[in-house]
């Protein structure tokens, strides 16, 4: 199992936002997580690479128990790329530099072969020709894919993916997923949150359904967009699609 969440609970001060998450993911499996705003979804992403510290329960990712005080949690992040719904891409340097920095800074790669993945990683998102240019001067699309590109670059096994086409003007959202899709093809163990239905309908092998920091449905997009099953789903449902 890639990943193996169990009786997970976050709370912010007396806010439980996370009551009880349990959830497996397959290796290659492709998993989306939709729900209704503040359902607790970023939270549990969050939880997956101890960006937010988990107030109990177990996480499991790639074997290593993250949630695990002595683990070495640098080395397990390594392994989980994480793409955001704002790029963070560093403004004063070159996209090529941007995508070259973390192999090169964790000893991962010497630069010139960082140099060598990093071209090969920027013709794969299309954007070859961008490699000298500074993130100010791309579109948002253009910037997102930089991210994906950057987040590769650390050859994770597992990549999360948290709204990251939520920021983007609509026409440069296809861009985005279509590097998704081509990861997803590849065989990569992604998470994604999305409020991209269709895209969820189309690439991910199931479907997580969250309200109020629980899971309240979860399946194979077919079923579970054409047969809801919870009046909660169906609601949602209604209003999204
Ligand atoms: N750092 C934080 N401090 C306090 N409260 C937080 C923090 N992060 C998240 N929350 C709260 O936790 C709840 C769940 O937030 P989360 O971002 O996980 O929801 P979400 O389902 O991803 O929502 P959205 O679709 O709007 O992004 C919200 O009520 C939010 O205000």
């Amino acid at each position: 199992m890639a990943i193996h969440v169990k009786d997970l609970r976050k709370s912010f001060g007396s806010n439980e936002v996370l009551k009880g998450i349990d959830l497996d993911v397959a290796e290659g499996e492709v998993v989306s997580l939709i729900g209704p705003s503040g359902s607790g979804k970023s939270t549990i992403l969050r939880c997956l690479n101890r960006l937010e510290e988990p107030t109990s329960g177990t996480v499991e990712v790639d074997g290593f128990r993250i949630t695990d005080p002595k683990v070495d949690i640098n080395q397990v992040r390594r392994q989980i790329g994480m793409v955001f719904q704002h790029f963070n891409l560093f403004a004063n340097m070159t996209v090529l530099q941007n995508v070259m920095l973390a192999p090169v800074d964790t000893g991962k790669k010497s630069k010139a072969a960082a140099r060598e993945q990093a071209l090969s990683l920027l013709e794969r998102v299309g954007l070859s020709e961008k490699a000298n240019a500074r993130p100010a001067q791309l579109s948002g699309g253009q910037k997102q894919r930089v991210a994906i590109a950057r987040a590769l670059a650390m050859e994770p096994n597992i990549m999360l993916f948290d709204e990251a086409t939520s920021a983007l003007d609509p026409e440069m959202v296809g861009e985005v997923l279509q590097v998704i899709r081509d990861l997803a093809q590849s065989g990569m163990t992604l998470v994604l949150v999305t409020h991209e239905m269709g895209f969820a309908r189309e690439v991910c092998d199931r479907v997580v359904f969250m309200a109020d920091g629980v899971v309240c449905e979860e399946g194979p997009p077919e079923t579970l967009f054409a047969n809801p099953q919870t009046p909660r789903l169906q609601d949602f449902l209604s209003k999204v699609l």
